[in-house]
């Protein structure tokens, strides 16, 4: 059976289910202090937790300022502060998990979780570091949960060099460590294929952005 179907089969899987990540983590260093991890189908059962986001997830959509402009954010999202309830009980689970494994190389835990709701191609998010906040001068991570139809993160040195580019979805884990945030950034293109929706669930230590 191939990869991409086992990993589709998982994903309709009735019991949303976070896998270990000892074991099945893989680290890939960049340059100038930042790594990433990817742990593919780290959620299984991954399909009717997006179901759930999806539906019950109080989305917003924000407006930015750009030149003379008041533009569309051109995703739909929410936010959950430390110690707010997170809205499924797989998300807490799935925090938990990134803590007892990340704890000690990351000295802190995982504090807040922003989701985003990509609708279909057209959403997107622009090249950026999480630098608001301890990410424009520390080391530090951000994991990402993705769930529903896969879309392409990219990821280029600050600076302009070659970009990396992993399409996460369906479960699939990546943290961005390291300086990864200050020396890097990263970006979902947008796409004229047509996609289903993908929402990406960003665990962050108190004072990142
Ligand atoms: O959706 C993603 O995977 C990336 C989201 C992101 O970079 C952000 O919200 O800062
Ligand atoms: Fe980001």
């Amino acid at each position: 059976m191939s990869a991409a179907l086992q990993e589709s089969l998982l994903d309709v899987i009735d019991d949303t289910a976070v896998l270990p990540l000892a074991g099945a983590v893989r680290r890939t260093e960049l340059s100038r202090g930042a790594w990433i991890d990817i742990r593919r189908g780290w959620v299984s059962g991954s399909g009717p937790l997006f179901e759930r986001l999806e539906a019950e997830v109080p989305w917003y959509a924000e407006k930015r300022a750009m030149w003379d402009k008041i533009l569309d954010v051109p995703r739909l999202l929410a936010f959950y502060g430390e110690h707010a309830p997170l809205p499924d009980p797989a998300l807490e689970e799935a925090k938990e998990c990134l803590d007892r494994y990340y704890g000690t190389e990351l000295g802190e835990q995982f504090a807040t979780a922003g989701l985003c709701l990509y609708r279909d191609g057209r959403d997107s998010v622009a090249w950026h570091g999480d630098t608001v906040g301890r990410g424009k001068t520390e080391d530090t991570m951000v994991a990402i949960l993705s769930l529903g139809a896969p879309r392409t993160l990219m990821l280029r040195p600050r600076g302009g060099g070659t970009a990396l580019k992993h399409s996460l979805g369906h479960g699939d884990l990546i943290v961005m460590g390291g300086s990864c945030q200050r020396t890097w950034e990263h970006a979902v293109p947008k796409t004229s294929r047509p996609v289903g929706p993908r929402i990406s669930v960003q665990f962050r230590p108190r004072g990142v952005r």
